[in-house]
């Protein structure tokens, strides 16, 4: 049937690009946010200034604060407000919904409570209804600027995952498409906290060779992770894990990295966050699997690290040092028989 009419939750970078390119495809979009100010402006001078600075966005782009404004009747709900809101905000307009209207989680968190991906906090508020999860190497600032980017949209919805490839696929914007719900989305929560640790390596000046070590290393753990949490941790190995673990850690636009090199620079967390005024999903992410991996254990000698430095002020430069003394393990565990590691 195809998408005609799409609401936006979140007026934050991603959520405003993502509004961008369906209006860039003729499809009615309409952003919901909270602020007035930042809605008068996308309507009016078609800018969120807050967010995507000195960015043009389509004139046919609506922003509005009335929730039932955006989403009643829309074909598909973007959800795309940091992970800690996702809950309050879409039982706040659960009411409004009919069974056929899908919704597309782009955050890139976990709840605690019940260690639930956003698509499984989705699924629990609306049981009857299409759910998809969008992950992928997105800078959102880039791809504001038009610049070439892929995605992944995953879904056990063959329809949705067909009707969110048109969506959105652009001349710079190609969706690719997995039915590995949980993967893709595990894979776009985890990459975060390595982000993090990339930051204190890159803020350290540590060099290229020990850059590559834990951009791989990192793989190798989440790919333990999710193995132990019974992922399949091929996955990974696609836009939605490599992808966007490799952007994560070698891009300064990445939040979660300028949070890690803050840090690495010897601020506090508390003044890391601060000086970033946008979200960071690693820091909660980090907590949330440390406290998992430990209570499974599972063997993450780079997010115990990590951990100690962000919370308990530990030396950053020992995270990378710390795989020089940590106990042996394979390369690629994970795809070798496991009585050959
Ligand atoms: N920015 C990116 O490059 C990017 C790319 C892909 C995915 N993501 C993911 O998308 C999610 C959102 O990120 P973002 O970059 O848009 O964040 P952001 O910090 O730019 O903006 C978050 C927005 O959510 C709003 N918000 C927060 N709590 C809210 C609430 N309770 N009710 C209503 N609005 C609320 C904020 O006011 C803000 O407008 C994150 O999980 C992030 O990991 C971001
Ligand atoms: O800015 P970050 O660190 O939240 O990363 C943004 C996106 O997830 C990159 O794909």
């Amino acid at each position: 049937m195809g998408i005609r009419t799409a609401a936006i939750i979140g007026g934050g970078s991603f959520g405003t690009v993502t509004a961008n390119i369906l209006a860039d495809n003729n499809i009615q979009a309409i952003q919901w946010l909270r602020n007035q100010d930042i809605a008068d402006s996308i309507n009016q001078q078609h800018v969120n200034e807050q967010y995507l600075p000195g960015i043009a966005l389509n004139p046919s782009l609506k922003a509005t604060t009335a929730i039932e404004e955006a989403v009643v009747g829309a074909d598909v709900i973007f959800v795309s407000v940091p992970s800690k809101s996702v809950r309050d905000v879409i039982s706040g307009f659960a009411h409004l919904i009919s069974p056929q209207q899908a919704l597309v989680s782009t955050t890139k968190g976990i709840e605690p409570d019940g260690f639930l991906l956003m698509s499984q906090v989705i699924r629990e508020v609306f049981p009857d209804n299409p759910v998809g999860v969008l992950s992928g190497p997105n800078l959102a600032k880039e791809i504001a600027r038009k610049e070439l980017a892929g995605t992944v949209i995953a879904s056990e919805n063959s329809d949705l995952r067909r009707d969110i490839q048109e969506a959105l696929s652009c001349d710079y914007f190609r969706v690719y498409a997995s039915n590995d719900v949980y993967g893709v989305e595990l894979g776009g929560a985890l990459k975060n906290i390595y982000a993090i640790v990339s930051g204190f390596v890159a803020a350290l000046g540590m060099g290229e060779n020990t850059k590559s070590m834990i951009i791989t290393r990192s793989l190798a753990e989440m790919s333990r992770f999710a193995d132990a949490m019974g992922a399949n941790p091929l996955t990974f190995l696609g836009l939605s894990g490599v992808g966007d673990l490799v952007v994560t850690c070698m891009s300064p636009l990445s939040r979660n990295f300028r949070v890690g090199y803050a840090i690495g620079q010897g601020k506090t967390l508390d003044q890391a966050i601060e000086e970033l005024g946008e979200v960071a999903e690693g820091v909660n992410t980090l907590r949330y699997v440390r406290a998992k991996a430990e209570d499974s254990g599972i063997y993450m000698p780079l997010v115990m690290g990590a951990y100690e430095c962000l919370f308990h002020g530990a030396d950053p430069g020992m995270v990378a040092r710390g795989l020089m003394t940590g106990e042996h393990a394979s390369d690629v565990e994970f795809a070798l028989p496991k009585h050959e590691i």
